[in-house]
């Protein structure tokens, strides 16, 4: 399947320091990828490279001709002193109809908060406002950088839950980027564990099982994998991923939903 988006041996460099070396990823239509890497490891820098917003020192990005993308940036300054209703920040910079709108915040939902004033909003609402103006533009890609920044793990397991609904609901790709490893396992496809170059990629039990992520996140044999343990009542599909999928003893460690 032709990728939507896709990165080919990227570096990225600012002043003299290299931030992304040899990058190579690709995203195909329906899936949910993570970018998953510590603080500074180049993740905003690859979706803005993506994106082009920066300077390429090396390498090239693709995108399939004319792709619909919805962009939920890391940051979103909303200046707290200003007045501005959901229902007006949906239509920045572009006016849409109400019942886009309408549409957008029901797919989020949070279809009754049109009226509130954004700077009223929790953090759970401010994010799902946000992925609601991303899907404004029927985007066949979804680009999020740490869409659950702010929220508890309550709030961030609904939030991945509501992007695996909305995935299901538009069939839009979802590329999305986190720091913490512990909901967004399950809520992906396919996880690329970066820091600075590509250490791993695979599906999460792959990724999750790697000997370079667990260095990266200072994982010992049990540690924060404790969290996906289960019992095992059924049997799993083998994972096909890069590489790294070292021969172990299971025990009952995954981390998929269910
Ligand atoms: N515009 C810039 N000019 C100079 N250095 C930059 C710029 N943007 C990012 N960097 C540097 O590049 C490195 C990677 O930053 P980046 O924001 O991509 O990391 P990140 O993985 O997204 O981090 P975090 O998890 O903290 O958001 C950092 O050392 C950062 O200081």
């Amino acid at each position: 399947m032709t990728p939507l988006i896709a990165a080919d041996h990227v570096c990225v460099r600012f002043g003299g320091a290299e931030v992304l070396h040899e990058v190579s990823l690709a995203v195909k239509p329906g899936e949910i990828v993570t970018i998953l890497g510590p603080n500074g490891s180049g993740k905003s820098t690859l979706i803005r490279a993506l994106l082009g917003l920066v300077p390429l020192a090396h390498g090239t990005v693709s995108r399939a001709e004319g792709l619909r993308l919805g962009y939920v940036p890391q940051k979103l300054a909303v200046d707290r002193s200003m007045p501005l209703t959901v229902r007006r920040f949906l239509s920045l910079p572009t006016r849409v109809s109400d019942a886009a709108a309408a549409a957008a915040l029901a797919r989020v939902g949070v279809e009754d908060i049109g009226q509130r004033q954004m700077a009223a909003l929790s953090g759970g609402q401010f994010q799902r406002v946000l992925l609601a103006r991303a899907l404004l533009s029927e985007p066949q890609l979804l680009i999020l950088d740490e869409p659950t920044q702010g929220l508890d793990q309550p709030g961030e397991a609904a939030f991945y839950q509501l992007i695996e609904t909305v995935r299901h609901q538009t069939g839009a790709a979802v590329l999305m980027v986190s720091h913490d490893l512990h909901v967004v396992m399950a809520a992906s496809d396919r996880v690329i564990c970066l820091n600075g170059h590509v250490c791993c990629e695979g599906t999460p039990r792959v990724v999750s099982n790697a000997p370079e992520y667990r260095a990266l996140f200072g994982l010992g044999t049990r540690g924060a994998l404790a969290l996906y343990q289960h019992e095992h009542d059924h049997a799993h599909d083998h994972d096909h991923g890069h590489g790294h999928d070292h021969a172990h003893p299971h025990h009952h460690e995954h981390s998929h939903a269910g």
